[in-house]
């Protein structure tokens, strides 16, 4: 059939056809087609929406992207005929059926997940099926390499290059943006890509936005940690292993994190900047990703083997996860409790001890530090003003304001305090649920949003005292997360008295 171009102004690959074309074509919504420009004998597959309205029988709407890759413009004529789906429908499929896949049949998947040539319902297909039947240490490598290969490499003058990256899972984990100035004021190379949020209110991506630009070429990250020895960039921007933010797009508002799929997603990351050394920091937590000890000491295992299959020096950090790093959640409210921090504030103390544990374990395992003391080292960077000074230059070189304070940085001016139900202690911060609150708040999208914890667990408080804190950047999201704040119940009080049974009711229980 031939249909006359209309280009329409959406990014991407992708078409509308008028429903009586369709019908001639034997096509449903989201059904492909392979569109020939005859001029050039270009020809490319897309999948199709099928409109009604927008468009006229006859008539074609192209995506942008298609348009260039054809050289097409409005009022051209193609081609088009329905097209074969690519063969890496039949993998997904089979992981569906919970089939184990193959190294090439992983390639195929991520490649067409690149390419666009499947439509993000079936990356949505194959991320359900890999969370619901798992992959095992073959399928992981498969995918860590799959992700590598299809985006850009990059290559450093300085070496060792080391690296850190968090699982995620814990609110309020701020301590890149300590870590990686502490080692880069060490003398060492550390390129450091991070995505946005993927189960939490604000990704080290969303937090370092709110101080510098975070998306650069591979090129630009190379040129930028060659000069200053560290950055913190998103690794979505960057073609470093795109098919990363494709995955993370879907786990997002579910918020879910396969394991194999994170394992991949970090180790794709540290592989594509040819990191040496690398820490990995798994929080462990009953409302994070990983619940127990065991578990973690798993999941370690697994990160050390695909580590040392390509070629990677890792060692693994369980960290501390039952509640918040620090007392801040959201971008804003995070970015500042972090400057402060490197201007010298001497809490939050979680904060500080974690960030100089993790950094410890870098410095130790690159030679800057004799086992058992690189913490210290971290921590005399850190107090130096050295972490702080290496920071302003990494905000600099990415295009920010170097001189800029923790003062500077304001949370949204809508806020809510959570008064105590009753006098007591803390007794329990609940992760995911402070993540919702969080994010119904407008986290990490408005970078004003979040929470602020006014008590930690363990904290003696009065009943009306304030226990946490919630900011938005509108009346009407503050609103909102206050009902869910109240229906969850994220921070938990308790006195010492739990509960008081009169004598009349055991009577009453005795009778029953
Ligand atoms: O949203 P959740 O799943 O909690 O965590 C995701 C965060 O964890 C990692 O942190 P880092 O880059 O090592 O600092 C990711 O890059 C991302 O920023
Ligand atoms: N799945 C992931 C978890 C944490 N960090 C990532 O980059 N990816």
């Amino acid at each position: 059939m031939q249909l006359l171009v209309q280009r329409v102004d959406i990014a991407g690959r992708g078409a509308f056809i008028h429903e009586e074309d369709a019908r001639r074509l034997g096509v449903f919504d989201g059904d492909r087609l392979r569109v020939l420009y005859p001029e050039t004998g270009k020809s490319t597959p897309i999948v199709v929406d099928i409109t009604t309205s927008l468009l006229t029988p006859g008539t074609i709407s192209l995506y942008n992207v298609t348009c260039t890759d054809l050289g097409l413009g409005d009022g051209d004529m193609v081609e088009v005929h329905t097209a074969i789906p690519p063969s890496s429908i039949r993998f997904i499929r089979k992981k569906m059926d919970n089939g184990r896949l193959t190294a090439e049949e992983v390639l195929t998947i991520v490649r067409d997940m690149v390419n666009e040539a499947l439509s993000l319902n079936e990356i949505t297909a194959f991320v359900t099926a890999s969370y619901i039947n798992g992959l095992d240490i073959d399928e992981v490598e498969s995918l860590t390499r799959a992700m590598v290969e299809t985006g850009e490499k990059i290559e450093f003058a300085g070496h060792p290059v080391v690296d850190k990256h968090s699982i995620g899972g814990v609110p309020g984990n701020k301590i890149t943006l300590l870590v990686v100035p502490i080692i880069a004021a060490a003398g060492l190379t550390i390129p450091k890509t991070s995505s946005r949020a993927i189960t939490g209110a604000g990704g080290t991506a969303d937090l370092m936005e709110v101080l510098a630009p975070v998306n650069f070429t591979a090129e630009e990250v190379q040129m930028m940690t060659d000069r200053v020895g560290g950055v913190i960039v998103w690794g979505g921007s960057t073609n470093i292993a795109p098919a990363d933010d494709l995955i993370i797009r879907v786990e997002y508002p579910f918020k879910i994190d396969e394991r194999g799929q994170m394992i991949a997603s970090v180790m794709a990351k540290k592989f594509a900047v040819g990191a040496e050394i690398v820490v990995i920091d798994i929080p462990v937590g009953p409302t994070t990703k990983v619940h127990t000890m065991q578990d973690a000491r798993r999941l370690a295992q697994d990160f050390i083997e695909i580590g040392s299959r390509l070629g990677m020096q890792v060692e693994c950090a369980v960290t501390y996860g039952d509640s918040p790093v620090g007392r801040a959640i959201g971008p804003n409210l995070e970015v500042a409790e972090a400057l402060s921090v490197l201007e010298g504030a001497e809490t939050p103390n979680s904060l500080i001890e974690k960030s100089v544990a993790v950094a410890g374990i870098l410095l130790e395992m690159a030679g800057k530090a004799q086992r058992g003391e690189g913490e210290e080292v971290a921590r005399s960077l850190l107090a130096s003003g050295a972490a702080l000074e290496k920071f302003r230059e990494i905000i600099a070189i990415q295009g920010g304001k170097p001189d800029v304070r923790s003062s500077d940085i304001i949370p949204g001016a809508y806020q809510a305090e959570i008064p105590a139900p009753v006098s007591g202690y803390v007794v329990s911060l609940n992760n995911s649920g402070l993540v919702t609150v969080a994010r119904i708040a407008g986290a990490p999208h408005d970078k004003g949003a979040g929470i602020y914890c006014n008590a930690k667990i363990g904290t003696q408080v009065r009943k009306g005292e304030t226990i946490y804190t919630i900011y938005a950047e509108s009346q009407e999201l503050l609103n909102r997360a206050l009902e869910e704040a109240r229906r969850l119940y994220p921070v938990v009080v308790e006195g010492m008295l739990l509960d008081r049974i009169p004598q009349d009711s055991i009577e009453l229980d005795r009778m029953d």
